[in-house]
């Protein structure tokens, strides 16, 4: 971390402010989260194509501009019948293919899957129940069998899903059998400062210089809870440079979320709680009791009872970043639209497995990387502030509280 002119008046009150007993147990930093997130304008509704609308949360109704199916269809390969057999075949209809008007009594037309079957059809003999000898089929048809009616499953104008569901890819296809072609959404946008003047983007760093592991983290982590992240700012360590940058990213209208990476703590480079004092910024959530990711923090601009944009400030080391984001920033954007944190779902717990050799932390909850494993969690290791390497092969995090005596320990999901 360098250390840039314009830090030293302003880094004394960063000092006085952060760490003095005023850290959040971590279970209310979550609920904290959430409350916020849930109390923020929610994200504007726009139109999305469905190739682009895939995690966001519907915004209105789905209603069936046509119903499902949208003709009287076969549901098998056979023949449409009508009346009582043997039947004479009059035709063959594919899928796609116009059929006769009208069929006949004890008349047939070979019908593939999902063609449409002429008016009169009463049931689908299947081939495997059929026996052609010549122009004439035989069998026994049940009526009404393995013909899908237009409307049977979703009929045309039904509501099908309740604004606030989440679009996923089953959503994608049954909106587009609905004759969608876009959705109108909501999606929390995420504004990402990245700050460590000692980082680089690509290839191998330079003597003294650390790859940035958080920018490549952000964007699945903020897709995973429905939100789309913005390509990340990179801000020098100054305290001009990261006032300015999070000034410009609160102006922004479409932002609800400004995710502050680095600058965290206390170093004499650490410049963002003096840049949210300077900015008016409410803290609500000043470092939370957790390893990793004590220094991590949520505030917001805007009044109390109107917040927004929220900020979520991750520490600067990757895996403590990970634990925060889990913490804070995942509640936040699921919160906005009113989803589920896809960390908290079910199992919520498990038992760690025997001898796992986990101590709780006399003060902090300890968040370790775990691996779910036939009804077990397993810690995996390698889960140290600095490094990812552990969270790389988890599924989770088990949340060890101070009081933990086990064997059951929550989790908290990682995108997977
Ligand atoms: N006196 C104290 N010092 C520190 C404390 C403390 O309580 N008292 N807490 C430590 C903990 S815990 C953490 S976590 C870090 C948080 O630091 P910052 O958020 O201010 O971040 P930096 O100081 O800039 O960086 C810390 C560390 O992480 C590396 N880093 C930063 N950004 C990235 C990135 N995008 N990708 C990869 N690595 C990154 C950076 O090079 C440093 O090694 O503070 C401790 N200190
Ligand atoms: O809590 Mo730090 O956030 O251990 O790396």
């Amino acid at each position: 971390m360098r250390v840039h002119g314009d830090a030293d008046r302003r880094h004394e009150t960063t000092t006085r402010c952060h760490g003095h007993g005023a850290v959040t147990p971590w279970a209310a930093a979550r609920e904290a989260a959430r409350d916020i997130g849930g109390r923020c304008a929610r994200p504007e509704a726009v139109r999305a194509p469905l190739r682009e609308a895939l995690g966001a949360v519907l915004a209105e109704d789905l209603a069936a501009l046509v119903g499902v199916p949208s003709y009287d269809a076969s549901a098998m390969d056979g023949y449409a019948v009508a009346g009582p057999g043997p039947w004479t075949v009059v035709g063959r209809v594919l899928a796609g293919q116009a059929p006769p008007e009208e069929l006949g009594r004890s008349r047939a037309v070979e019908v593939a899957t999902g063609a449409r079957v002429p008016h009169g059809t009463e049931s689908v003999l299947p081939y495997e129940n059929a026996e052609r000898r010549g122009d004439a089929v035989h069998g026994d048809a049940v009526p009404g069998r393995h013909v899908r009616r237009a409307g049977e499953d979703v009929p045309s104008g039904a509501t099908v899903l309740p604004a606030g569901t989440a679009v996923t890819p089953a959503v994608l296809g049954l909106a587009a059998s609905l004759a969608h072609d876009a959705l109108t959404v909501r999606r929390p946008r995420v504004a990402a400062l990245i700050t460590g003047d000692e980082l680089s983007r690509s290839g191998f760093p330079a003597p003294g210089t650390v790859r940035d592991a958080i920018g490549p983290m952000l964007p699945g982590l903020a897709g995973w809870a429905g939100a789309a992240l913005e390509d990340p700012r990179y801000v020098d360590d100054t305290f001009g440079a990261m006032a300015a940058a999070l000034e410009s990213a609160a102006r922004r209208p479409d932002v609800s979320v400004v995710v502050v990476c680095g600058a965290s703590s206390t170093g004499p480079a650490d410049h963002l709680r003096t840049a949210l004092a300077e900015l008016d910024v409410t803290v609500v959530v000043d470092g939370v009791a957790c390893r990793p990711g004590h220094p991590q923090l949520l505030g917001h601009f805007g009044p109390q009872r109107a917040p927004g944009p929220v900020v979520v400030g991750l520490p600067g080391n990757p895996n403590a970043a990970l634990a925060a984001a889990l913490t804070l920033l995942v509640p936040v954007l699921a919160a906005l639209t009113g989803r589920l944190d896809p960390g908290a779902a079910p199992p919520r717990t498990l038992p760690l497995r025997d001898g796992a050799g986990v101590a709780p932390h006399h003060r902090d909850t300890r968040l370790i990387a775990v691996r779910a494993d036939g009804g077990h969690a397993e810690p995996v290791g390698h889960d140290r502030p600095g490094v990812l390497r552990g969270a790389a092969m988890a599924d989770a995090l088990a949340v060890v509280p101070p009081d933990w005596t086990g064997p059951a320990a929550e989790l908290l999901w990682l995108p997977r």
